[in-house]
């Protein structure tokens, strides 16, 4: 084989980067049940950086040898370097037939003798690694269990994008002192990325604006100090029920943004109700050891944005809704 040339991909390992907030145990379940369903000893996520072929998680196996961490370098004739260097998909049924991996040594020394593995990919089309599953039976994997690993590849090269996007957002300072959720500049520059995520998996975005209610008289009472730790209580909440791909962010002062991808508008009164039961179960603790619940005003629009300036503008419309529940609000007082 051509030896890879590995400065195309100097990418650094996920694994020396944790602080990148990336949780690569939630890989773990989706390897362990992928090679039961392929009923293979061992089923893998690689990266190609710039150790070599780096194991980042591996299946759960007595029979499986690979684990995390273990590298393979460059001069290795092992199945996934094909699939690095040629960017598709190989499928290798019995490889003790079909000639050319002899120096592979997971045939040679750990019989691994069939090899599904597909490319995985930054979301700017460089290579990430591979996802694969071998086995040490000669096998005749179906359609769909071949379709089966393609959504699996699409479910991680996906979270390779928001891991990037991510990076992208830090590195532009996008994130707000106070709280650490993403401010304006944030949630404009996530719109687009959010916009097109909903429209690829066909669902509604809900957009959650969201005003903390007299904060002005906590600050009168109890000093600023009390009223940055109750927007902190109202960002924590905010967190607490938000799901991985949703958006939370602090537009400014008192006034957050949540964006949930949901089905139907139910779907939007179950969010509004954990945000409410979230505030009742975490009271803010006042300098006098006394507690308040805080109270929030919430405008929600629900659409599907064909992009970041249409999610921009439902966003506004949240606002309007907002301002005027709390003007109703004010008139019941
Ligand atoms: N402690 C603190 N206060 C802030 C911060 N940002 C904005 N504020 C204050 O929050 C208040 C926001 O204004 P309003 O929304 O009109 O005040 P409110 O009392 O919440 O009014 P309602 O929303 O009508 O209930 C202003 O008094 C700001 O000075 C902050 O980071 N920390």
């Amino acid at each position: 084989m051509n030896h890879l040339d590995f400065s195309a991909y100097s990418a650094l390992s996920l694994i020396d980067f944790p602080e990148s907030g990336f949780k690569l145990e939630r890989w773990q379940k989706l390897l362990n049940t992928l090679a039961e369903i392929f009923d293979a000893p061992n089923a893998m996520i690689n990266q190609a950086n710039t150790k070599g072929i780096e194991v980042l998680v591996s299946n759960q196996h007595k029979q499986n040898p690979y684990v995390a961490g273990g590298v393979v370098p460059l001069d290795c004739n092992i199945y996934c370097h094909h699939v690095v260097q040629k960017r598709h998909a190989l499928y290798v049924q019995d490889a003790r037939e079909e000639g050319g991996w002899d120096d592979n040594p997971e045939l040679a020394n750990d019989n691994f003798c069939s090899y599904f593995g597909l490319p995985l990919e930054w979301p700017d089309g460089r290579i990430f690694g591979t996802l694969c599953v071998m086995s040490r039976k000669a096998s005749d994997y179906s359609d769909s269990q071949r379709e089966l690993i393609q959504s699996y590849k699409e479910v991680i090269d996906f979270e390779l994008a928001l891991l990037e996007q991510n990076r992208h957002l830090k590195s532009i300072s996008v994130l707000d002192e106070l709280t650490g959720l993403l401010n304006r500049r944030g949630v404009e520059e996530a719109a687009q990325q959010l916009a097109s995520m909903a429209a690829r998996v066909s669902q509604q975005l809900a957009v959650f604006y969201i005003d903390m209610d007299k904060l002005k008289p906590l600050n009168d009472t109890y000093g600023h100090q009390a009223g940055d730790q109750a927007i902190k209580l109202l960002a924590r909440s905010l967190r607490s029920i938000s799901r991985q791909y949703d958006l939370v962010g602090r537009l400014g002062g008192d006034e957050f943004v949540l964006i949930a991808m949901v089905k139907n508008e139910n779907d939007s009164s179950v969010i509004t109700r954990r945000l409410h039961q979230a505030l009742t179960n975490a009271p803010l603790s006042l300098p006098d050891d006394k507690q308040q619940r805080l109270d929030v005003s919430i405008g929600i629009e629900i659409g599907v944005p064909a992009d970041k300036d249409a999610l921009l503008a439902l966003i506004a419309d949240a606002d309007k809704q907002m301002y005027r529940a709390k003007q109703a609000k004010r008139s019941a007082e």
